[in-house]
């Protein structure tokens, strides 16, 4: 006779080694702690030192008894340079390092719990597909958490779509302005320009093309799909990729979920604080706290962004003729051949010091939060866009690479939150759309942002959709833990 035997809930989370995948995931990690499950948090060597090099993440979490960080190489030399698409380079290193190691780890119980406990649910990210294989073999289920929003992950899907309907590649002198026919939902906004930048290549036997197309499709086979996003924002595009991945979570934004849940216990509070793999200066709050109300655009390129010396200075160009006040986070890596010292034109120092403060990585979320934010100037990476949709602030896209090409149209286009000035970099247009954002198109921005604001904040209320699908998750994840025996 059969008969359900329960293991407390053991779920190992795996984040792929880059800040916006090791943020949501953290903040993942953190919610299902508070929720009283066991979790084994592995990240890459480099990712776990430079955590706890960087913020108080072992502090943070040394009030869950059943938590525990464990890490693994990723194989990349440790001076290698992570940014741009040179970041790709990790996925090569993975396949023939991490993988390995990691079948090593779980068949040898090395993941299990400081008490013992075997694994009872893996929770990876969704460019990882190799999980998936892993705990087929062991019989532990799988859950894909794909960082992204829905509707770039959902152009991801459709990569083979378009490439069967001739749509993909590119052809040479193709009028980057047409509309893409294959994704379905998006037919009547989506351009070419707008697909995810690895849809660019000129051979669709391009690595890269075929690394996300086929790392995409492999969600389907996983037990469920976690995305950070919410239903009144991206509920069109879920309806489409439930007919792939039925089992799909909506539960973000993950910080503001995180954040209510915190609220509620005040004497965690304080256990909110930024997942950063680089070191955070705080300065720029007191130079934002002399601000006037949002009267400061705010500039961030996100953590992997790389830009020539040439965009660098027609931004800045942009910035200080707009005669606004900005606050630019410039890390030490970004700009890919760096200026000497007597090359920056005098009016740009005058102007910077006049109004503008630039730092190397600020807190970001408690920026956009600041009273003194109006707009924000960004690469649209997936956290920037959410925690910018939160704050209800409107954005300036620049995307650089991978979803954010999909999500700066959607910004744009769909949700009215801002405007897109992908593939343009000079100084007239940086002017000319701080100049609207921040003055002569304020007001419609602003009233889309507050609402989109209001909403999101809804979905991770008690009630709200989130909430409740977050809760779901957990019910399903300690499900998974009741295993049959004979
Ligand atoms: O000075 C800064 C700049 C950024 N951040 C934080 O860093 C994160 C950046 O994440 P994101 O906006 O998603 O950008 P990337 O770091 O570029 O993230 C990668 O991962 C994302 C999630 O998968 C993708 O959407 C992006 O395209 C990809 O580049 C956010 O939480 C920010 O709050 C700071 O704390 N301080
Ligand atoms: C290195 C990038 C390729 C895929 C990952 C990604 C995704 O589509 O999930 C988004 O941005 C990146 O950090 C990853």
């Amino acid at each position: 006779m059969e008969s359900l035997e329960s293991k407390a809930p053991h779920v190992l989370i795996f984040s792929l080694p880059a800040q916006g995948h090791v943020n949501s995931m953290l903040n993942l990690a953190q919610l299902l702690s508070l929720a009283g499950l066991n979790i084994t948090f592995l990240n890459t060597d480099r990712s776990h030192n430079r955590l706890v090099l960087h913020t108080d993440i072992l502090n943070r979490f040394a009030c869950f008894p059943g938590f525990q960080f464990k890490s693994i190489p990723d194989g990349l030399p440790a001076d290698h340079r992570r940014a741009g698409y040179r970041s790709m380079e990790v996925f090569d290193s993975i396949k023939l390092v991490t993988e390995p190691l990691f079948k090593e780890m779980m068949s040898s119980g090395q993941l299990n719990s400081a008490t013992g406990q075997s694994v009872t649910c893996i929770i990876a990210d969704g460019s990882l597909s190799f999980p998936i294989d892993v705990g087929n073999e062991l019989g532990i289920p799988v859950i894909h958490f794909r960082t992204i929003s829905a509707c770039s992950f959902w152009a991801y899907f459709c990569i083979q779509d378009m490439i069967e309907a001739g749509e993909l590649p590119i052809r040479e002198n193709e009028d980057m302005d047409c509309f893409i026919r294959s994704v379905p939902g998006m037919e009547t906004f989506l351009r070419i320009r707008d697909l995810p930048s690895f849809c660019r290549a000129r051979n669709t036997a391009d690595s890269y093309l075929q690394l996300v197309k086929n790392m995409t499709r492999q969600s389907s086979r996983a037990h469920a799909l976690i995305l950070n996003t919410f239903e009144d924002l991206e509920g069109p595009v879920l309806s489409h990729i439930r007919i792939k991945c039925p089992k799909t979570y909506t539960i973000g934004p993950l910080h503001a979920i995180l954040k209510s849940k915190l609220e509620s216990k005040t004497t965690l509070l304080q256990s909110l604080s930024p997942n950063s793999l680089f070191e955070v200066d705080k300065s720029c709050m007191v130079w934002l706290d002399a601000q006037p109300l949002k009267s400061v655009i705010y500039v961030s390129f996100g953590s992997t962004t790389v830009m020539t010396k040439d965009e660098l200075r027609e931004f800045w160009y942009g910035l200080v003729n707009s005669k606004k006040r900005f606050l630019w986070a410039i890390r030490h890596d970004m700009v890919t051949q760096k200026d000497g010292e007597g090359q920056i034109p005098l009016e740009l120092i005058e102007g910077t010091k006049d109004r503008g403060y630039m730092v190397g990585w600020v807190p970001q979320e408690e920026v956009l939060a600041h009273q003194a934010i109006g707009g924000f100037l960004t690469h649209s990476g997936w956290n920037s866009t959410l925690e910018s949709i939160v704050a209800g602030v409107p954005m300036i896209c620049w995307p650089y690479f991978a979803d954010q090409q999909t999500n700066s149209r959607f910004v744009s286009e769909v949700w009215k939150l801002g405007m897109d000035m992908k593939d343009v970099c000079d100084r007239v247009m940086v002017e000319k759309m701080v100049n609207h954002l921040m003055e002569e198109r304020r007001e419609i921005f602003i009233k889309s942002a507050v609402e989109m604001a209001r909403l999101a904040k809804e979905s991770v209320s008690e009630g709200g959709s989130s909430y409740s699908n977050l809760d779901h998750l957990i019910k399903d994840i300690r499900l998974m833990s009741m295993i049959t025996t004979k």
